[in-house]
């Protein structure tokens, strides 16, 4: 029975092959280039994992995830359920802007007509609102949805925080649908009517895409389309997350057995499983009879 199962996740891909972006960009196909280095599939893992594990959420260096895509694409939607079910901090950049604007602060006068009109807020403000937010939440795991909007964005939170996310999740959506969820969306907000959408469209492919494009020449994008239900969106998100936290599992375990808790001679099921997951993590094929 271990071993059948053994076998389901060792022949499960790798999260890198089968959502990475450009392979099957539908909606922005003609901005995303191939990526230039596969995505470093066992550091990262590794990383998510011992992250998720980490002492309590004191860890300096959170695994941080960017979550982009257009004005109504469903970044929120997807990353109050991502927050839910793996344990993430979610901070939208949108959100802790608004709520600068609600503070009464003179920022926040700035801010809300940068937003009524569809233009992206100085990179210095939404940076600091974004550090501070991670420095409160004391997360190990963090989703920054709706950030970096543009180049500029990018640059400053690489140079405040000190490096780049480990992580993309961009939602494909096309324009129809997105302009159709938003006039649904009826939440009050000021940029919800159609003349600042057309502009936050513009705004999205003109800066926003340029963003998703660096990323992805670095290996770092997990690109999903976003349409169909949400449900059936969260279907393909949960896969990516799940893969990440299976991999990462095997990669720790590899760990311990070259470090000598296992060793060749000893045949229980743990240590044929480790065996097996060794061989797989470096690249050979296993055999796996009772898969298949
Ligand atoms: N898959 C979906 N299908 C239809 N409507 C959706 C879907 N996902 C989200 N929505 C709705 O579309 C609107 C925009 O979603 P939201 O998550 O706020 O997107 P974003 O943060 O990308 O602007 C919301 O009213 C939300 O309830
Ligand atoms: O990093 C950010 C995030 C948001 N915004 C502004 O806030 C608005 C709303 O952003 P939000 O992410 O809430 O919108 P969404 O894409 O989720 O509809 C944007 O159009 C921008 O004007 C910004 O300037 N910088
Ligand atoms: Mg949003």
């Amino acid at each position: 029975m271990w071993r059948r199962r053994l076998g389901a996740l060792l022949l499960r891909s790798p999260p890198s092959s089968s959502s990475t972006a450009a392979s099957s960009c539908q909606h922005h196909r003609r901005h995303l280039l191939p990526s230039e280095e596969p995505l470093a599939l066992n550091r990262l893992a590794r990383l998510f994992t011992s992250q998720a594990v980490s002492d309590g959420g004191n860890s300096q260096k959170p695994f941080i995830a960017f979550v982009l895509g257009g004005p109504g694409s469903g970044k929120g939607t997807q990353c109050t359920k991502i927050a839910s079910d793996f344990g993430f901090a979610h901070l939208s950049a949108g959100d802790l802007l608004r709520h600068e604007i609600a503070s009464g602060s003179e920022k926040g006068e700035l801010i809300l007509d940068i937003i009524k009109e569809g233009r992206i807020v100085p990179s210095e403000i939404t940076v600091e609102l974004i550090r501070k937010a991670m420095e409160t939440s004391n997360a190990n795991k963090v989703l920054i949805d709706g950030f970096p909007r543009c180049e500029e964005n990018r640059i400053a939170f690489e140079r405040t925080v000190g490096r780049e996310p480990d992580i993309v999740v961009f939602f494909d959506c096309p324009e129809d649908e997105m302009v159709k969820r938003l006039l649904g969306r009826n939440q009050g907000r000021v940029d919800d009517n159609i003349e600042t959408i057309k502009k936050r469209l513009e705004v999205f492919e003109s800066l926003n895409i340029p963003v998703v494009d660096y990323y992805s020449s670095r290996g770092k994008v997990h690109k999903i389309n976003a349409m169909g239900t949400a449900d059936e969106i969260f279907e393909a998100v949960r896969k990516l997350f799940s893969s990440l936290s299976d991999w990462g599992r095997l990669a720790v375990e590899k760990e311990k057995w070259r470090a000598g808790t296992g060793t060749a001679t000893q045949r229980n099921p743990t240590d044929l499983l480790i065996a097996e997951a060794l061989e797989f993590l470096d690249g050979k094929r296993v055999q796996s009879p009772d898969c298949e």
